[in-house]
């Protein structure tokens, strides 16, 4: 038999495999001859991660230990969870975009091209892998970057990190994908480096025939495939055409709407004012601002106000000022719901103009304007409420509109804070106080989980609100108790358990899973089954690909466990694997 491909991705030259494998494998000698475990190579990984002074150096050996050794990279993600989240996805992932082009190093997706357009169907075949769900970006709004082109994929690539490490998708069957439909970023387009196609964006109606295309050959390559649209300019045209055909969601829409929903519900209730006497100033009325605020009006309706009374609750300001009804320019479609009529001719002056005005108990930044929300505006806020709700939600760190350290002194540590981006905690008047991470990570791996193992044929409102409400419920009493609105990152696994749960039974309710068997599962048999479905990388089979575990379980007689390596092998093949010690 000719000798077997190495590949350097799932681990056959790790370190921690056993004599036996490494003889099997034919890496016996080319490997340093100490068999390692997990603790080992971890305090190795995190060394070699101190060593590097800056967060994109750590990202590129992040990125290098993904593409080596795929199952050490995930182990060592889930044990250290909150310190290298900030590394591979917001803020770091934010500088990576920027400068993708000069960091490249080695294909981590697929790149579709307008000039592919008609072929779509043939490159997705040359993916190796079978993909239960793909993160789809076009780069036109990357963070609060803008438009970076094709430099928008280490989005997907970031995003489905995440899905892999918070709610143990396979990391093989996830498919980052980012289009080349030009760039409107002219800088970018001139710069020697850049990789994508040097033309002007195309047209929305360019870009939506190429998504018909593209939506009907993923389904018809991977049936079933989840599929997430991430960063796009304008999300609102795809989300309305494919929500009922497909099974896919926006993110940045339905995901952000969602965890900011679930954190919200713990701080209406920390805040001590009913959910009828809240007032809501948004800064920022794009994709992500409507999208948190439609689900808060689903949210005031299930506290009893009526649709009108919710809607009511909304003063959105966006780069032309308070957005009402009679402001003079044509208002983008998605603004319309919230655009007030009782401004009696009168327009925005400032932010704090506005707030003295509505006299807001809530205040949400979805503007990319870093700083917005200065020491005049907090202070404000902190006059008007006992405990103002606070969340700069805007992406990367750099964009978000204050800092915690900011929104706790100037509110006297009084606020109820959540951020895109992760800040540290901090002392305040004798008590360390903990910053809530509002940022759909919290929601999206549950509700891409929820719909893979329900099969669900489309994801529902019904769906995506289940993992706000699913999300509220998942802190502990510790945290509860500490007054927090989010639940502790490190314990994303389990609370990715209690959201995929919350959507599975919602796409129940709906009746668009196709898993109908689930539905007579209790709860508990029902977590069960969805941790049993998790990739685990520590129950990886002693880091071998799939082929070389099935390989060695058929040679020694077992399925596939782990022990099976360290027993002895018979058959011939292993035999005589083991003749080229
Ligand atoms: N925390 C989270 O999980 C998420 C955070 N985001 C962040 O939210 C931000 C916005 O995202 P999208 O809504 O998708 O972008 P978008 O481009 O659709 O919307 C940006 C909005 O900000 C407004 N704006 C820009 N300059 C302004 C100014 N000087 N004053 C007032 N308003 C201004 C624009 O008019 C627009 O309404 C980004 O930074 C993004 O990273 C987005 C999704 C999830
Ligand atoms: C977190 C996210 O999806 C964004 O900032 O766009
Ligand atoms: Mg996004």
């Amino acid at each position: 038999m000719p000798p077997r491909q190495l590949s350097t991705t799932s681990g056959d030259y790790c370190t921690s495999n056993p004599p036996d494998v490494r003889q099997y494998l034919r890496t016996y000698g080319l490997t340093p001859p100490a068999v390692e475990s997990f603790e080992v190579q971890a305090q190795r990984c995190l060394r070699l991660l101190a060593m590097k002074p800056t967060p994109i150096e750590k990202y590129q050996y992040l990125t290098h230990l993904r593409a080596t050794n795929v199952h050490l990279f995930y182990r060592l993600l889930s044990e250290n969870i909150k310190d290298l989240t900030p590394l591979i996805y917001t803020p770091t992932v934010g500088e990576a975009c920027v400068r993708w082009h000069e960091i490249f190093t080695q294909p981590e997706g697929v790149y579709l091209s307008w000039h592919d357009r008609g072929n779509l169907r043939n490159i997705l075949h040359n993916w190796p892998h079978k993909v239960e769900i793909t993160v789809l970006t076009d780069g036109s709004r990357i963070l609060g970057l803008g438009d970076l082109g094709v430099n928008g994929m280490g989005i997907p690539v970031g995003k489905l990190a995440l899905y892999t490490a918070c709610a143990g998708i396979r990391p093989d069957a996830t498919l980052p994908l980012t289009l080349d439909l030009g760039t409107n970023n002219q800088a970018l387009r001139e710069d020697p480096l850049y990789m994508g196609a040097r033309m002007p964006k195309v047209s929305a109606e360019e870009e939506r025939e190429f998504l018909d295309e593209l939506m009907e050959a993923l389904t018809e390559q991977w049936p079933g495939i989840v599929i997430q649209f991430e960063d796009f300019k304008n999300p609102f045209p795809a989300l309305e055409r494919y929500q009922n055909t497909y099974t896919m969601f926006n993110d940045d829409v339905q995901g952000t709407g969602a965890v900011i929903v679930g954190g919200f519900i713990n701080a209406v209730k920390a805040s001590g004012v009913p959910a009828k006497d809240h007032r809501a100033v948004f800064l920022g009325a794009g994709s992500a601002g409507v999208g948190v605020a439609k689900q808060i009006v689903e949210y005031f309706i299930k506290e009893g106000l009526t649709e009108e009374e919710a809607r009511r609750k909304f003063w959105f300001v966006d780069s032309h000022g308070l957005v009402t009804l009679d402001r003079g320019d044509k208002l983008a479609e998605h603004k319309v719901y919230f655009a007030r009529d009782d401004n009696n001719g009168r327009q925005y002056q400032s932010l704090a103009r506005l707030i003295d005005f509505v006299k807001p108990t809530i205040l949400m930044g979805l503007s990319t304007i870093g700083g917005a929300f200065n020491r005049d505006i907090l202070q404000k806020m902190a006059k008007l409420n006992d405990r103002p709700i606070i969340f700069p939600l805007s992406n990367p760190s750099s964009k978000s509109e204050c800092t915690f350290e900011e929104a706790v002194r100037h509110t006297e540590g009084r606020c109820l804070f959540a951020s895109g981006s992760p800040f540290p905690s901090m002392e305040f008047g004798g008590k360390l106080l903990t910053p809530g991470q509002g940022n759909n990570m919290y929601v999206f791996p549950g509700i891409g989980l929820g719909a893979i193992i329900s099969k669900a044929v489309s994801v529902t409102q019904d769906m995506i609100y289940a993992s706000a409400e699913s999300l509220s419920t998942s802190l502990n009493k510790q945290e509860v108790a500490d007054g927090w609105l989010y639940p502790d990152i490190r314990r994303i696994r389990d609370v990715s358990v209690i959201v995929t749960r919350g959507v599975i039974r919602a796409a129940q309710k709906n009746g668009v899973d196709r898993v109908t068997e689930l539905r007579n599962l209790s709860d508990a048999e029902l977590d069960a089954y969805i941790k049993e479905r998790m990739y685990d990388p520590f129950n990886e089979r002693e880091n071998v690909s799939d082929e070389v575990a099935q390989l060695l379980a058929t040679a020694s007689g077992m399925n596939g466990h782990a022990s099976g390596y360290t027993n002895g092998y018979t058959n011939g093949e292993v035999n005589t694997a083991a003749a080229h010690l």
